[in-house]
């Protein structure tokens, strides 16, 4: 970790989100602004709705980065960093849009942005960074002086996300039966893209085959495959699987899902699986209906005893760890030399996405990269 606690240049953390809703009301709404433009067929979303009213139409996400600033703040409280931390999404209120102009009403004229998305992707990074461009657009439209915002680089492989999640599925095998214990099978999963976005994400130079986004999560995964073989003395198989897939069936996503991945587990002769989220930073919807839910239900039906280890949420080793990115950026800004954490074979991420990083369908402005029209 670095040991710098000079937050110098920045004067305020922006934890950025995805929202969601948070009563019956709010779920269609919601859903309009996730998906505007997008091209998501009505019956995936009338489905994915469901999920939601499954839930009172409420997303555990809101009360989640409730959970994580709480985290964070006392964190920073702890170390002596005198960093406000504020908070804001692209879909549901607080809008990112408001709470930037709330920070630079309060004075803040440069600030460090964390998204709840750790890896590379369109809608994991460069979707932010254009969510950053239209409220800094906004801001300009209404004359207010424009803060300068530095994305923290993607955190997939730093001790402080993986290590929780490594812990995560041994307490997972702990709670499987003994008899299939040692042949469980881990299923890391995330969310799925096109395989269009999965190919073009990353920097240009390694786009191709599942690009940075596939890449990444293949280093996560055999990174705590590797921990866990070792805390256990047990080699277990692991898999790389996906979910949460929409779009129209003719496009390709990124397979296997989750569920049918059981199903050939089960088929192989599998005693017991671990579904491990390594795509997610908390508990959301996507962990709480597609996997708790959805795939947890599937294995029931064919009689395969399954756990669902636990996402980072806001374990005071990710605060800890957000407050160390905050920091090697910080001593980078100043021109420092700083250690930059990360466990895995790919190093760690770039600061600044370079151009032609995870390109969106449509060009449009982005902040906080290389191709950024603002400074
Ligand atoms: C990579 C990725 C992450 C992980 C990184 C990150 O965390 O950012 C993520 C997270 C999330 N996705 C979420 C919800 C939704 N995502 C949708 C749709 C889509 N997601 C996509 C990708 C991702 N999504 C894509 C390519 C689409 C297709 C439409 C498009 O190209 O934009 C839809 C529309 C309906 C549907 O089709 O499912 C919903 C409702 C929630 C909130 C959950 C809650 O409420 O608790 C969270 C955290
Ligand atoms: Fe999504």
């Amino acid at each position: 970790m670095s040991d710098q606690h000079d937050p110098a240049p920045y004067d305020a953390l922006l934890l950025l989100s995805f929202g969601g809703p948070e009563g019956p009301d709010d779920v269609v709404p919601f859903l309009e602004n996730v998906t505007r433009g997008r091209g998501i067929p009505k019956e995936r979303l009338k489905e994915v709705g469901q999920h939601y009213f499954l839930f009172g139409g409420v997303s555990p996400i809101n009360d989640q980065n409730r959970a994580l600033l709480d985290a964070l703040r006392k964190d920073f409280a702890q170390a002596g960093l005198g960093l406000p931390v504020h908070w804001g999404n692209r879909n549901w209120a607080p809008y990112l849009t408001d709470t930037l102009r709330e920070m630079v009403t309060d004075g803040r004229r440069h600030i460090a942005v964390l998204t709840t998305s750790a890896y590379a992707s369109y809608s994991g990074c460069r979707q932010y960074r254009e969510n950053l461009a239209d409220a800094l657009a906004t801001l300009e439209a209404e004359g207010l002086p424009l803060p300068r915002v530095d994305k923290l680089r993607h955190y997939f492989n730093h001790p402080g996300f993986v290590e929780p999640m490594t812990e995560g599925v041994l307490a997972s095998l702990a709670d499987l039966d003994p008899a299939v214990r040692d042949g469980a099978h881990l299923a890391f999963t995330t969310h799925s893209i096109p395989d269009s976005a999965a190919d073009t994400s990353g920097p240009a130079t390694g786009h191709g085959d599942g690009g940075a986004y596939v890449r990444q999560h293949l280093d996560v995964a055999r990174t705590i495959a590797d921990a866990v073989r070792e805390r256990t003395g047990v080699d277990r198989p692991w898999k790389l699987v996906y979910q949460s897939r929409s779009g129209a069936p003719h496009v390709p996503w990124l397979e296997p899902d989750i569920c049918d991945h059981l199903e050939e587990l089960h088929g192989a002769g599998a005693p017991a699986a671990v579904m491990v989220p390594i795509g997610f930073v908390s508990d959301h919807m996507e962990v709480l209906y597609d996997l708790d839910t959805e795939a947890t239900a599937k294995a029931a039906e064919l009689g395969l005893p399954v756990r669902r280890s636990a996402t980072v949420g806001s374990d005071p080793r990710f605060a800890a760890a957000v407050r160390d990115l905050v920091l090697e950026r910080a001593a980078t800004e100043r021109g420092t030399r700083v250690e930059r954490c990360a466990l895995g074979a790919l190093g760690p991420s770039h600061d600044l996405c370079p151009i032609g990083c995870c390109p969106a369908r449509t060009e449009r402005p982005a902040a906080a990269g290389a191709d950024s029209p603002y400074a």
